[in-house]
């Protein structure tokens, strides 16, 4: 659901400095030869890659194919014993640009995956979504998360810790903000009722789905598999970053819906209050469509043990309301410059909320207006 167009990093970086644009093409080599792979990993400066898997005619041919059909967006490559996994680090000229888990790139020099190996990233396929995070709300330096994602995948437990609504309502603005639609997998269902959140998402166009672990095993590791396999259904063939706080389950979810990740998954109880994961950077795991031996892989999801929650100082009202369009296209009617909120005097979606004269009709209009200002607030900082 990518909406709009994000601006690519290295596009604000390419601008002409004061200084004037040097004629680029002459000191770049053309890379004819170049490869295209999707980054699954970062570490310190080192790439891992996925090529897809190649025809007889070995990577480079196969590779080539792919870009020239738009190699973002299409089909996710095959997971890991059918692909190249390589590793790879960026060439000179991309220094000052970000390459992020979710980018397809272009490789060149020793793309065989070779133990010891190392290629070179020479370009940056266009990104169909990004994912962005302000540290901090007072920090206006963003990053980007994760690149070329479709859906953001909030993981919330029920209770254990208890779920915090503040903290769901900045992913879900981070989500729409980068074009992104979200589902929430609300965990721990054997503990609490879904039946509160799903009222208070719902209404916002949220997806809602519920876990829970199998009671016949009196172990929380052990989750009820036919809601496994209702996640399952509603991350085929999408690419889906996965968040969610410390010991809400989502390293348990992710090894169930990924038999090979073996992610590392940890007691609430802990002594240190917090989960076992020494990496904080994203990794992209093959989705396998079922369980069994000829699992085919079918979507990506994406972890990010780091990410906690979202700093939201970048993102702007325009991006959010255009996720609401009933809302967005009743805004056009506001005075200029008009927050939107509670208290902004003659904003017109209180009119449009009025306006209405069905009473039940009137009550969706009103469940809409005040989810989305709550958004609103969170982006703002007005509310916890
Ligand atoms: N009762 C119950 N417990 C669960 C469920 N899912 C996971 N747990 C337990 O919750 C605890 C935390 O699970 P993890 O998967 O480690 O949580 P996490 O979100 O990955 O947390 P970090 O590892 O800190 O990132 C573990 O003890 C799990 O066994 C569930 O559906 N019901
Ligand atoms: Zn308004």
């Amino acid at each position: 659901m990518a909406r709009r167009t994000p601006a690519d990093e290295s596009d604000f970086r390419s601008r002409p400095s004061k200084r004037g644009s040097r004629p680029r093409t002459k000191r770049r080599p053309s890379h004819e030869d170049a490869v295209t792979g999707m980054v699954i990993a970062v570490d310190r400066g080192r790439y891992t890659l996925l090529l897809p898997e190649t025809s007889d005619d070995g990577a480079r041919a196969g590779a080539r194919e792919e870009r020239d059909g738009s190699a973002a967006g299409a089909p996710a490559p095959s997971g890991g014993s059918s692909g190249v996994v390589l590793s790879a680090m960026k060439a000179r000229e991309l220094t000052r640009t970000r390459v992020v888990v979710g980018d397809r790139v272009e490789v060149v020099g020793d793309v065989t995956g070779a133990e010891g190996s190392l290629a070179r990233i020479v370009r940056i396929t266009e990104r169909t979504s990004v994912l962005r995070r302000t540290a901090d709300d007072d920090d206006p330096y963003e990053r980007i998360v994760v690149a070329n994602a479709d859906r953001l995948v909030i993981v919330t437990a029920l209770a254990d810790p208890p779920p915090r609504t503040g903290m769901i309502d900045r992913c879900v603005v981070a989500a729409y903000d980068a074009g992104m639609d979200v589902l929430l997998c609300l965990t721990k269902a054997d503990l609490a009722s879904p039946d509160e959140l799903r009222g208070l998402y719902e209404p916002l166009g949220v997806q809602v789905v519920v876990t829970r672990a199998d009671s016949t095993a009196g172990d929380g590791a052990a989750l009820d598999g036919a809601s496994v396999e209702e996640v399952r259904a509603r991350l085929r063939g999408r690419t889906s970053v996965l968040v969610g706080h410390s010991g809400v389950g989502k390293s348990t979810l992710i090894n169930a819906l990924v038999p090979t990740a073996r992610r590392a998954t940890g007691d609430v109880n802990d002594v240190t209050g917090r989960g076992r994961h020494t990496s904080t950077s994203a990794v992209a795991l093959a989705l396998p469509d079922g369980l069994g031996d000829d699992a085919q892989p079918d979507g990506w999801v994406i972890d990010t043990p780091g990410v906690r929650s979202f700093g939201l100082a970048h993102v702007e009202v325009g991006n959010l309301l255009r996720a609401f369009e009933d809302l967005d296209a009743a805004a056009a009617e506001c005075p200029r410059g008009c927050t939107h909120l509670a208290d902004a005097p003659d904003c017109a979606l209180d009119e449009w909320e009025a306006a209405e004269p069905d009473t039940e009709a009137r009550a969706h209009r009103t469940l809409r207006l005040t989810s989305f200002r709550r958004l609103l607030a969170s982006r703002t900082g007005a509310a916890g």
